[in-house]
């Protein structure tokens, strides 16, 4: 896996380690929590499923693979949908 390739087309992502991250500023409290909402309707579409802070509108989420070890498609994937849902929302 091409992390760094792959990260080319998720700006909004950076490596730690084993996971990617980012932090979603959305426009107020209740957007933050719609935004997790519907990340978790495709968190279980996937079987695949995001650390998550929420600290008021700030949302700091974490993609890894822990079954598989470290990253797998599965948390780029993840990652693009999360940005789509966080754009559709201004965030
Ligand atoms: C049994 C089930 O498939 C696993 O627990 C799944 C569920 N969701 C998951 N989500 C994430 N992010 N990493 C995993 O390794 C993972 N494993």
């Amino acid at each position: 896996m091409d992390v760094e390739s792959r990260l080319s087309d998720l700006p909004a992502w950076r490596r730690e380690g084993d996971e990617i991250r980012r932090t979603v500023e959305a426009p107020d409290f209740p957007a933050a929590i719609r935004i997790v909402d519907e990340i978790a309707v495709k968190a279980e579409e996937l079987n695949h499923h995001p650390d998550i802070d929420i600290r008021w509108r700030t949302l700091r989420l974490a993609l890894t693979t822990h079954d598989q070890g470290g990253l797998t498609d599965l948390d780029f994937t993840l990652a693009a949908l999360i940005d789509d849902i966080a754009a559709k929302h201004g965030a």
